[in-house]
């Protein structure tokens, strides 16, 4: 009997410890929106997830409750107005969505003037309430909003470079899935190396990596397919947004790679935009989207570019003198508007 109480005891123990373990607070800010909705819900999916807080400036209560009732062990918090610090308190993973989406004939930096401010505000409330998280930066431009965060954490002297993330998952997945529907394969067998940024022509494929033999035109489209793919999103939406179902996915699976690496699995690798070395002092590019092997502490190494094609290189040579306009625009924005 006592045999008997002491091995259940044991039990729980190990039970309790490993929930512990795998104890993750995740943070959507932007929770209500397009993209917001649907990636609390694949996260709520998640058994990596220990507790998911849910802010947006309308209506998270309601999603919150909503996506609580789902039969998963985590729990699920909205939070309103005036609450993104108490959100944010204890989040292992952060993830941004709050912003516009495009309408039909703009660039994402047509977002920048609406979206830059409201990035640099809730970054401010990342950096005082969870400066240790890891932050993922949805919220587009992309290649200005990183940097702009960046700014941010470095004014209030908590910048970890390694724990900051443009999300250029979509752009992979739409790599693979674009590749599979021309040589009629199954994408899970795709995996195209994607570098550069996030927007036209910063968004570089390197399809020589992945032993394609597209050429000429059909290379020419792929290329175009691939760096303006949310432009098909945004035109079939006819002005109600963009991308927000296969970004969520996108950006659930970036935070599940995370959650991976900070658990303890070795070898998880995910593209994704960084204070990256790559092109820093050949090129003055401080960040950069490559392939990173993710660890318990964020990056844990920086892939090289790898070798490519003078046709990739072409497009190599146009995405970095963009980024570094759109680097540097962010940082400026900091600059000017603290
Ligand atoms: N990185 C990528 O690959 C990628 C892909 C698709 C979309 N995006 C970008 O993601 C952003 C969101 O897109 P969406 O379709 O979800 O837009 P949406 O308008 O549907 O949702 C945005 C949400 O943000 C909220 N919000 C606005 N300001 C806020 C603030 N200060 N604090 C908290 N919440 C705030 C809004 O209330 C809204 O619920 C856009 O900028 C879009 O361009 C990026
Ligand atoms: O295209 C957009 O504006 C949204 C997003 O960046 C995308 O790639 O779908």
């Amino acid at each position: 009997m006592f045999a008997a109480r002491q091995a259940v005891g044991l039990f729980q123990r190990r039970a309790f410890s490993s929930t512990a373990a795998n104890a993750s607070k995740v943070a959507i800010l932007g929770a209500a929106g397009g993209i917001g909705q649907p990636l609390s819900l694949l996260l709520k999916l998640n058994p990596r997830v220990s507790e998911l807080a849910l802010y947006d400036i309308v209506g998270a209560p309601g999603v919150a409750a909503d996506i609580s009732h789902v039969n998963t062990k985590s729990t699920v918090k909205g939070y309103g107005k005036g609450e993104a610090k108490e959100a944010l308190k204890g989040s292992e993973i952060v993830l941004i969505p709050a912003g516009v989406p495009r309408k039909p004939g703009m660039t994402r930096d047509d977002l920048f003037n609406t979206n830059a401010s409201i990035v640099r505000d809730l970054a401010k409330e990342c950096a005082e309430a969870c400066p240790d998280a890891s932050i993922l930066i949805i919220a587009n431009p992309v290649n200005s909003t990183v940097p702009i965060t960046a700014e941010v954490f470095k004014s209030k002297g908590v910048y970890n470079p390694k724990k900051l993330f443009g999300v250029t998952t979509l752009d992979v997945v739409r790599a693979s899935r674009f590749i599979s529907e021309l040589k009629k394969t199954d994408p899970a067998n795709e995996s195209i190396v994607v570098v550069g940024g996030h927007s036209g022509a910063t968004i570089v494929p390197l399809l020589s990596q992945s032993g394609s033999e597209l050429k000429g035109e059909q290379l020419d489209e792929y290329v175009k397919r691939v760096q303006f793919g949310g432009d098909e999103v945004v035109k079939a939406k006819d002005g109600k947004g963009s991308a927000t179902l296969s970004m969520a996915m996108a950006g659930a699976r970036f935070a599940e790679s995370l959650l991976k690496a900070a658990q303890g699995q070795k070898g998880v690798i995910e593209p994704t935009f960084v204070d990256s070395p790559l092109y820093k002092e050949s090129h003055g590019v401080t960040y950069f989207a490559s392939n990173v092997e993710l660890g318990p502490n964020g990056v844990e190494k920086i892939h090289p570019v790898g070798d490519v094609t003078e046709y990739e290189q072409k497009l190599l040579d146009v995405c970095l003198k963009d980024l570094k306009g759109n680097i540097e625009k962010g940082e400026k924005f900091v600059k000017e508007n603290p």
